[in-house]
């Protein structure tokens, strides 16, 4: 949207589109790899949704405000029972609280900033007043996560309710989050999200620069399209300001399937960013938000979603989760200290990861080809072992199909055998015992196409493909293996815009 002069033409615009989502995700090949160019990741984005709400806190700038170089914000968590207040300065864009509670959101607080700036730095001085008048009626942000990014597994029990998918689906949407009771009784630490992995403080940066963006008037979210400027616009702001805030910069595949969906991504070099590190040391920051806007963001994404009549499923076997930063470290170290055998084994994974993701996309073109015939092999195999997969191939273009279904599953137990041994020398459990014997008898169950733990991997949910129908099967060999199958599915959508409130809904 151009901007225009009357703050108000601004604000009746704006205010029927105020909210935005964006999704978490599953990395389902290309844990690791992913963090040196030029090695993929696929990942899948899902229904699981951050949504951040704006609007302004006054209907009206008071006339008389005494202190017109500071915007008011309030930033609301519901489901944390959190509320913080700020004062945004108008000049040097600090945020300070002005809160009594000392609960701290930076995620949330850099993407403001961040908004804010590049807000500054993409308009004219004549704009640059009216944007300082939209701030100044103030900005009042809520954020909400889809319970499927939080443990409910806890409160499942002690309600003595079934561990199904059931029993989730019956929690009020936006349900009250509970906090990991060992991190809540510790000393001076503040209690930890009780969270499946799903990428939350992404998916949350994301939606919040989103949501500010469009209010702003810096981007027009209504219309995107895949290859939209606009997106790019909000790719590049909500990167930075997870790295800025998470204080390490990861691969990026979270914030890119976030913004964009489920893709093929190739990582950004980590010094587009660098100049925003510096801001952290006092440069002006509108300067830097205008310097990461025009760096040269050569991270690489492709289309890439699962093929028609797949369902990924996620399976938390309430081991209590991994720590990502940790295990990443420890695979450095051993890249570091045996760079062949470390070397030997990224080249086959790379290898295994290339192999899966092609066969994807060959059912992907199959089923594009012949609709019929592709439905007929997949529901076939649903309701079959792997082993008995070649009797469906009665035909040669059936067979194709059972042939890459074949080719997927091998790559896929191919990869996991490489990230075992990748564990095992990096002295970590990237695929544990326990979720390796969980993933073995999944795969033995009729119509799963693949099973593995994603990501960096560890005891959080482990993921599975199924065919047709074939989840049903899966989800109740998981209960009476104590594993909670979440509600989570694909859904390749990154950013969308809402007119209402998903609470009203
Ligand atoms: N509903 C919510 N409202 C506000 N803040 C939230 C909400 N849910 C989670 N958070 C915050 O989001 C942040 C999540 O960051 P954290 O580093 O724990 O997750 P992550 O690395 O994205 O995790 P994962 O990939 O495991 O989901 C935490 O600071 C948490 O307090
Ligand atoms: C290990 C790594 O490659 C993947 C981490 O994925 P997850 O947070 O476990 O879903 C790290 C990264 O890509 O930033």
């Amino acid at each position: 949207m151009t901007y225009v002069n009357d703050v108000k033409v601004v604000l009746f615009v704006c205010l029927e589109n105020r909210v935005a989502s964006a999704p978490g995700k599953v990395l389902m090949t290309g844990g690791y790899l992913v963090l040196e160019r030029p090695n993929a990741g696929t990942v899948l984005s899902t229904n699981a949704r951050f949504y951040s709400i704006v609007k302004p806190i006054y209907d009206e700038v008071k006339p008389d405000s005494s202190d017109l170089a500071c915007a008011d914000v309030k930033l609301t968590s519901p489901q944390m029972s959190r509320e913080t207040t700020y004062k945004l300065s108008l000049k040097h864009l600090t945020l300070d609280s002005v809160s009594q509670s000392d609960s701290r959101n930076p995620f949330v607080e850099y993407a403001v900033q961040y908004a804010v700036a590049a807000a500054y730095s993409r308009l004219d001085s004549s704009e640059k007043d009216a944007l300082a008048k939209l701030l100044l009626l103030g900005l009042d942000i809520t954020i909400l996560g889809c319970n499927e990014f939080y443990s409910y597994r806890n409160q499942i029990e002690a309600r003595g309710l079934p561990l199904t998918p059931q029993s989730l689906a019956s929690l009020p949407p936006f349900t009250s989050i509970t906090f990991n009771a060992e991190e809540s009784g510790g000393q001076n630490s503040k209690p930890e999200v009780a969270k499946t992995g799903l990428g939350s403080s992404a998916a949350m940066t994301t939606a919040v620069v989103a949501s500010l963006l469009h209010y702003l008037g810096v981007v027009n979210l209504s219309s995107v399209k895949y290859n939209d400027k606009d997106l790019d616009t909000v790719h590049m702001i909500a990167q930075t300001a997870h790295c800025i805030a998470q204080g390490k910069v990861g691969s990026g595949f979270d914030v890119s399937s976030a913004v964009y969906g489920s893709q093929r991504y190739v990582r950004f070099s980590p010094d587009v960013i660098a100049s925003a590190q510096d801001a952290v040391k006092g440069a002006p920051l509108e300067e830097i938000i205008d310097g990461v806007l025009k760096a040269k963001w050569d991270h690489e994404r492709t289309k890439f979603s699962l093929p028609p009549l797949m369902t990924l499923l996620l399976g938390e076997p309430g081991t209590g989760g991994s720590s990502t930063p940790s295990m990443v470290g420890a695979v450095k170290k051993w890249q570091k200290s045996d760079p062949e055998t470390s070397m030997e084994t990224w080249k086959k994974l790379s290898e295994g990861n290339s192999t899966l993701e092609m066969q994807l996309n060959t059912l992907s073109n199959l089923a594009r080809m012949s609709f019929d015939i592709y439905k007929d092999v997949i529901n076939n195999c649903s309701t079959q072992p792997p082993e008995k997969w070649l009797d469906v191939a009665t035909e040669p273009s059936k067979s194709d199909i059972v042939k890459a279904l074949l080719g997927a599953k091998d790559a896929m137990f191919k990869i996991r055998h490489l990230m075992r041994k990748m564990g095992e020398a990096a002295g970590i459990p990237i695929e544990p015992e326990s979720q390796t014997r969980l993933l073995d008898s999944t795969m033995n169950i009729e119509g799963v196409l693949l099973a593995g733990v994603p990501g960096a991997g560890g005891f959080d949910a482990v993921f599975v493909v199924t065919l047709g129908d074939a989840s049903d099967k899966v989800i109740k060999s998981w209960s009476s293996q104590n594993v909670l199958a979440l509600l989570v599915r694909e859904d390749p959508n990154g950013i969308l815009l809402h007119n209402n409130d998903p609470r009203a809904n």
